[in-house]
């Protein structure tokens, strides 16, 4: 029976196509006494086998699809299934305690993982620790009858369903047969949303019970533009959707005759638009839809991409490789920024009540100044072969600032005493993500090189509303007079020092914000790659002094968020 659900918007584009369910399984057992033990064990090694014969599969595929490197992860899980210390160990306790395979599994695996999680300077042990629950998790699926699914053995168009998926499990879709997902919770800034936008999948997220109406194999349309999802759609429903795909595409393709051109509004004024990325591979996307920078280059994902803590000249390459393929255009690289919903499977971290109020970023890279100074010796290594500007995330006090600063500037003299050659035009800058900075942004300003404004957290730390959860969506408020304040003082201050300042966070590309930011006279946009030609054609249509009014009243008439969408829908009738 047809059923619509409605979420938040999260990746534009529309899609029609089979669901594909990407849940866990129920795997609770219970354990019980066993008469004939050589029978648990008969059934331990078929489901070992059937375990074995999966992960071969998904070695394949995930080879194919992925690369080589992605796949090596389950060569490492076919190792553990063919180790007798773990088998041995699981069929001794089967026979003598007499208890059933699913039980005798259990035991042993959680002895070796928290054998392994225990040897904490020991990073390549802990990840064998994640290793053992993965391949154990498969093996009772097969012991209780059940299937896991798995993203990398997709091989027909669908839509995936999901409660959550994390960025790690995004990375893993394969856009050519993953035509969207929809999810239970999140929000439009949390990371597996941003990814899904710059590797162009629609998705719908926070949808609240996609998955507890959702059944296998049955079709879904899905509306990135406007967060509408329908299960078991009409023909009719299907031929509108089909028609809004189409429309959207149409609309794309308008959008691309704007690539080579610069950003002018309506009164010939230049504002530079930037790309976010994530990786080297985000490229492409970059020169495909005509950014005119990088403002702002995730760096973590190198560090979440990696099975251990990328070396300098691994992060020397990577580097080099973005900043030679924009040059001479600036890329702004932000020092990892770890924490929050990035998490590094060889760095655990204790678990925090409060991980975006927790032990991430800056924070991070002070306290663990083995990894900093690291990543900023690559970074100053490869500033010879482009424009470079460093970043350093989730800045809160001057004295943080300046920490980092001066590691920087002990890194960089070390280098130029080896004799590296090195650019001597780094500019070094902060995000403003912190409310406690945006307000002393003045005194930040005579700092900083620059600032890039940090909506997706600056919004939820000033809101008080976590960016990731639907059920406070509704405090997520870009347009909050409060916000603009803060956006405005934050502008204004670097002016007043000579200073730049940018927008990385996703209000960039909203287009009710695009105004106002337009008349606050913010220097620098930076978005997914593939919002970029969207906000170029919209500037081309405003005046940027006209929208200086807009700006204006933005922050001293209105009360609410909704004023301001109102306020902008006036301000921009007319084209202006
Ligand atoms: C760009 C930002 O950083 P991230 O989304 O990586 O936290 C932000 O907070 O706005
Ligand atoms: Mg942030």
């Amino acid at each position: 029976m047809t059923k619509e659900l409605k979420g938040i918007a999260a990746s534009d584009g529309v899609a029609t196509a089979k669901a594909y369910l990407l849940v866990q399984p129920d795997l609770s057992f219970s354990k019980s006494t066993i008469d004939d033990a050589q029978k648990e064990i008969d059934r331990l090694h078929t489901a070992l086998d059937q375990s074995n014969s999966e992960l071969e599969t998904i070695r394949a595929k995930a080879a194919e699809s992925l690369g080589e490197e992605e796949a090596q992860v389950f060569d490492a899980h076919m190792m553990i299934l063919a180790d007798p210390e773990f088998t041995g160990a699981i069929e001794t306790q089967i026979k003598d305690d007499s208890v059933n395979a699913e039980s005798a599994l259990k035991s042993v695996s959680d002895g070796f993982i928290t054998t392994f999680e225990a040897m904490t300077d020991n990073p390549y042990m802990q990840e064998r620790a994640a290793d053992i629950r993965d391949v154990s998790t498969r093996v009772l699926a097969h012991l209780l009858g059940r299937s896991l699914p798995n993203p990398a053995l997709i091989d027909s168009e669908v839509i995936v369903v999901a409660h959550d998926l994390t960025p790690s499990d995004t990375a893993q879709l394969n856009k050519k047969f993953v035509k969207a997902f929809v999810t239970d919770i999140g929000g439009r800034t949390a990371h597996s949303a941003i990814m899904a936008r710059s590797l162009e999948i629609p998705a719908v997220v926070g949808t609240d019970e996609v998955t507890k109406d959702v059944t296998n194999g049955q079709t879904l349309t899905v509306n990135g533009l406007t967060g509408e999802v329908t299960i078991d759609p009409s023909a009719d429903q299907i031929a509108a959707s089909e028609k809004a795909a189409k429309d959207y595409a149409a609309q794309k393709a308008e959008w691309a005759q704007l690539k080579t051109a610069k950003t002018i509004t309506a009164d010939g004024k230049h504002f530079e638009l930037g790309a976010n990325i994530g990786t080297p591979k985000d490229l492409d996307g970059v020169l495909a839809n005509g950014a005119e920078a990088i403002g702002l280059y995730r760096t973590e994902f190198l560090y979440m991409d990696s099975s251990e803590l990328p070396s300098e000249e691994d992060q020397f390459q990577a580097y080099k490789q973005v900043l030679e393929a924009m040059n001479p255009k600036p890329v702004v690289v932000r020092t990892m920024d770890i924490g929050g919903d990035k998490k590094l499977p060889y760095l655990p971290l204790p678990a925090e009540d409060n991980p975006f109020l927790g032990y991430r970023a800056i924070r991070i890279s002070l306290d663990r100044q083995d990894i900093f100074r690291t990543q900023l010796r690559a970074l100053i290594r490869a500033s010879a072969f482009g424009n470079l500007r460093i970043m350093f995330p989730m800045i809160g006090t001057i004295n943080e600032f300046k920490a980092a600063k001066k590691i920087f500037l002990e890194e960089k003299d070390k280098l130029v005493q080896e004799g590296v050659k090195v650019s001597d035009n780094i500019q070094t800058g902060m995000m403003m993500e912190i409310p406690a900075a945006a307000v002393l942004a003045d005194q930040f300003a005579k700092v900083a090189d620059f600032f890039s404004i940090g909506t997706n957290d600056l919004i939820q730390y000033t809101m008080a509303a976590d960016r990731g959860n639907e059920r406070v969506s509704y405090l997520y408020q870009p347009y909050n007079p409060s916000i603009l304040r803060l956006v405005k003082h934050i502008i204004d201050s670097a002016h007043k020092e000579g200073k730049w300042a940018g927008m990385c966070g996703e209000a960039a590309g909203d287009p009710i914000m695009v105004p106002i930011l337009m008349g606050m006279g913010l220097d620098e946009f930076s978005m997914s790659a593939t919002s970029v030609l969207r906000v170029r054609s919209q500037m081309k249509h405003l005046s940027a002094e006209y929208m200086q009014t807009l700006a204006e009243r933005a922050v001293t008439e209105s009360t609410t968020n909704e004023d301001n969408e109102k306020l902008v829908a006036e301000f921009t009738a007319e084209d202006k």
